[in-house]
């Protein structure tokens, strides 16, 4: 499939041109390589067994959420981060290799990295979703720093819902995020809801070692202090 970008050029799904859904919100098509998918997914792995590795979060309301949940650098859980997990052990350090991964997809979708004084990259949430799973309509918004959130998806294809910054409800753009694919929004698109209303199971490639489902990591700034939280 093709998709054609603002400036009517055609973008291949591998190292794709950037496509621009909403100020801000910029989607790169393709741009992790095989390699390096399968090199994350393994690393999820590892992650997935904690501590803070996967699990399904309560919400306010008492519903569970349907995706599972792992956290890096600072644990998260509706709606707070904290520097340990419940039962007091400590998080796992945050990667460099994700904070390098954040500021070259900013790069990529915005033809420019962060400023050198912007706030650094120091949480990683990361998802799994099997075929039933899916994520509300949401803001990204318990970081205390405006950086843009960076989005990297592994396996299943999913529908990515991106809305607008006063409702849950549309106007809003339905992407396909597919394994490889990076999303970034920040700027007047930082707070906008957006979601996964489904993913589309079976469509992983083969050879990232992801046979069903989808991971997603979101790549933020806590703008968060240590003795915050
Ligand atoms: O799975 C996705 O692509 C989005 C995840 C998300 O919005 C979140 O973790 O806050
Ligand atoms: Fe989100």
């Amino acid at each position: 499939m093709d998709r054609r970008n603002a400036a009517g050029e055609t973008a291949d799904l591998f190292g794709g041109t950037p496509l621009e859904v909403a100020p801000g919100a910029v989607h790169v098509p393709g741009w992790l390589d095989p390699a390096a998918q399968r090199d994350l997914v393994a690393l999820c792995r590892e992650w997935a067994g904690g501590p803070a590795g996967m699990r399904r979060h309560r919400m306010p309301r008492g519903g569970l959420m349907s995706v599972r949940m792992a956290a890096l650098g600072w644990y998260w859980e509706p709606y707070r981060y904290s520097r340990t997990l419940p039962d007091g052990r400590p998080v796992r350090p945050f990667p460099d290799l994700l904070g390098r991964l954040a500021r070259e997809g900013v790069a990529a979708a915005y033809g420019r990295p962060p400023a050198p004084q912007s706030p650094p990259y120091d949480v990683a949430l990361v998802n799994f979703y099997d075929a039933e799973a899916r994520m509300g309509m949401h803001q990204d918004r318990d970081e205390r720093a405006d950086a843009p959130v960076v989005s990297l998806s592994l396996g299943d294809t999913c529908v990515f819902r991106f809305g607008n910054t006063e409702t849950r409800t549309r106007p809003y753009t339905d992407v396909e995020l597919r394994s490889g694919d990076l999303f970034v929004f920040g700027g007047p698109s930082r707070l906008a809801y957006h979601g996964v209303p489904r993913t589309r199971p079976g469509t992983a490639p083969e050879g990232i070692g992801l046979a069903a489902g989808r991971l997603n990591i979101t790549i933020r700034a806590s703008g968060l202090a240590d003795s915050q939280g």
